[in-house]
C-alpha cells in the first residue's frame, strides 16, 4: 500500500461526470484517465489499491450485542451485568423482557442490516474495504471477528460504534472492550491496530437524519390532528454519578445529559422553523435499572407523560434520539410501555424511528470513516458538526468518561 496523494480518479470524475462542462484544453487527457478508471473498475479493485481508508485494512461495526434464543438470554444478562450490582429483580424483569419477544432481540438482525446498506454505501463510492462485525456482548464476538481479521493479514482496523453520545457505557465501555479484545490477542501472538470514529451525536448525518425524521414526525399528527404535538425525546437513563463524570471526567461534566438537551433544542427549532408553527418539547429518560438508591437521570418518560396530560397534552410525538436502532429499548421500554402509559391515559402517541438504515445516517457513517482515516493520515479535514460546534476527539483525553469501579486499560485514547 501506498501513501495516498489526492487521488487523480477521483478528480477525473469531479471533471467528466454527467452534465460537467468539459474546459476545451483538458479534453484528451481527462478521457485518457476516465478510460483507466473504467478499466480499473472492471478488473476489480482489490483493498491494497484503496488508499482512501488508508491506513485501514477494513471498518468493523461494533456493537452491543444481544441474545438470538432463549437459552442465551440468561448468559447474556451475565455477562452485560458481571460487577455492576445490578438487583435481581432487575435482572428478571429484564429477561421477561427479551422471553416476552421470544428470547431474541432485534439488535443483531439491525445491525447486519446496518452491516449490507454500509457495504451498498461503500461500493456506490468505489470504496473496496471490507466491513466486518464484532459485538461487545454476544457472538459475534468482538474478538472473534478481530482474531479472523489478523487471520486474513490485517494489522490495522476502524471500529464504529453504535452509540453516538458521551458517557462510560456509550464510550470508555466500547474502549475498555476493545483493548480486551486486542490485549487478548497479542497474548495468542496476534498483532492488531484499532482506531475509533469520534462519537457522532453531532456530527449531521446523524443530528440532521433525527431532525428530519422528528419534522415529519410532528407534521404528520398536524395533517391528522390539526394540532401541534407536544415532542418528547427520549434516551437510556445513567447514574447521575456516570453522567456526572462523562465528558472530562472532572465531575463538572454532564456532557451525556447536555448533548442529548442541545440536540432536543436544535431539533425542535428545526421542525418548528420548516413547519412555521411553535413547538414544545422535553428530554425525559428510559430503561432506569441499579439499585433504588442509586440516582438517575430523570424523568422517566412515563412519568413525563402523565403529568404531560395532567397539563393537558394531547398528542405527543415520541423521539428516541437517543438510540441508533429500534433495539430492546425501544420496542419494550417505548413500543411496550410508554405506549401502555399512553393507552391508559387517552394520550395520542406516535413513536417515530431511530436512524437504523437511513441513507442520510449510512452516507454521514461512510463520511465519518473516511474522516477518521485521513486524520489518521494527518491531513487536515473539516469535522462537520450540528449542533454546536464542537466534535468529539476521535482519540479520546486523558480521563474521559471514567470508570467509576475500575481502572482498565481503554484503547482509542491518549490514557
Ligand atoms: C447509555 C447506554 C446505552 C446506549 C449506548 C449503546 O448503545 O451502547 C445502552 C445500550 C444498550 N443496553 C443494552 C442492554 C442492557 N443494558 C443494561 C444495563 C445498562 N445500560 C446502561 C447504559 C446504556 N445502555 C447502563 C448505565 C446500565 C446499567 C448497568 C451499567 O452500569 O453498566 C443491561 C442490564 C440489565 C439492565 O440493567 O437493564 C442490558 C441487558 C442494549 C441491548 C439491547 C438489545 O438487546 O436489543 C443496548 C443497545
Ligand atoms: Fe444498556
Amino acid at each position: 500500500m501506498t501513501q495516498p496523494t489526492v487521488d487523480p480518479a477521483d478528480e477525473t470524475r469531479a471533471a467528466s461526470g454527467p452534465g460537467a462542462d468539459l474546459p476545451p484544453g483538458p479534453v484528451e487527457p481527462v478521457r485518457a484517465a476516465e478510460d483507466e478508471v473504467v478499466a480499473e473498475m472492471e478488473e476489480g479493485l482489490s483493498h491494497e489499491d484503496d488508499t482512501r481508508l488508508f491506513p485501514y485494512q477494513a471498518v468493523v461495526l461494533t456493537s452491543f450485542g444481544g441474545p438470538e434464543a432463549p437459552e442465551e438470554v440468561m448468559p447474556f444478562l451475565r455477562r452485560v451485568t458481571a460487577g455492576r450490582g445490578i438487583p435481581d429483580e432487575r435482572l428478571e424483569a429484564v429477561a421477561e423482557h427479551y422471553l416476552h419477544f421470544g428470547g431474541r432481540s432485534p439488535i443483531n438482525d439491525q445491525n447486519r442490516a446496518l452491516v449490507d446498506a454500509l457495504r451498498e454505501e461503500m461500493e456506490r463510492r468505489e470504496i473496496s474495504l471490507p466491513v466486518l462485525f464484532g459485538n461487545r456482548n454476544s457472538e459475534p464476538f468482538l474478538v472473534d471477528t478481530l482474531r479472523q481479521a489478523v487471520d486474513e493479514g490485517m494489522t490495522s482496523v476502524l471500529a464504529l460504534t453504535t452509540s453516538a453520545y458521551s458517557c462510560y457505557s456509550s464510550c470508555r465501555q466500547y474502549r475498555e472492550d476493545i483493548a480486551a479484545a486486542v490485549d487478548e490477542l497479542a497474548a495468542e501472538g496476534r498483532t492488531v491496530h484499532v482506531d475509533k470514529v469520534r462519537q457522532y451525536w453531532n456530527h449531521p448525518g446523524f443530528s440532521r437524519a433525527n431532525a428530519r425524521i422528528v419534522t415529519e414526525g410532528v407534521r404528520a399528527v398536524r395533517e391528522r390532528t390539526g394540532t401541534t404535538p407536544h415532542v418528547v425525546f427520549v434516551t437510556h437513563s445513567l447514574p447521575t454519578a456516570m453522567d456526572d463524570t462523562s465528558g472530562p471526567g472532572d465531575s463538572e461534566g454532564n456532557l451525556y445529559s447536555s448533548q442529548h438537551r442541545q440536540l432536543a433544542a436544535a431539533i425542535t427549532a428545526e421542525a418548528a422553523s420548516t413547519l412555521g408553527v411553535e413547538v414544545e418539547h422535553d428530554l425525559t429518560y428510559c430503561s432506569r435499572s441499579g439499585p433504588p438508591s442509586q440516582p438517575w437521570l430523570e424523568p422517566d418518560v412515563n412519568d413525563h407523560l402523565r403529568a404531560l396530560h395532567g397539563r393537558g397534552v394531547e398528542h405527543v410525538v415520541l423521539a428516541p434520539i437517543g438510540f441508533v436502532s429500534d433495539h430492546m429499548e425501544v420496542v419494550f421500554d417505548l413500543d411496550t410501555e410508554a405506549q401502555e402509559t399512553a393507552q391508559e391515559l387517552g394520550l395520542d402517541l406516535l413513536r417515530v424511528p431511530t436512524v437504523g438504515t437511513d441513507t442520510e445516517f449510512v452516507v454521514g457513517l461512510v463520511d465519518l470513516v473516511l474522516e477518521r482515516a485521513a486524520q489518521a493520515r494527518a491531513e487536515d479535514v473539516p469535522l462537520p458538526t450540528w449542533p454546536g460546534s464542537d466534535p468529539r476527539p476521535a482519540v479520546c483525553l486523558p480521563g474521559c468518561c471514567p470508570n467509576l469501579r475500575v481502572a482498565k486499560p481503554a484503547a482509542c485514547g491518549s490514557d
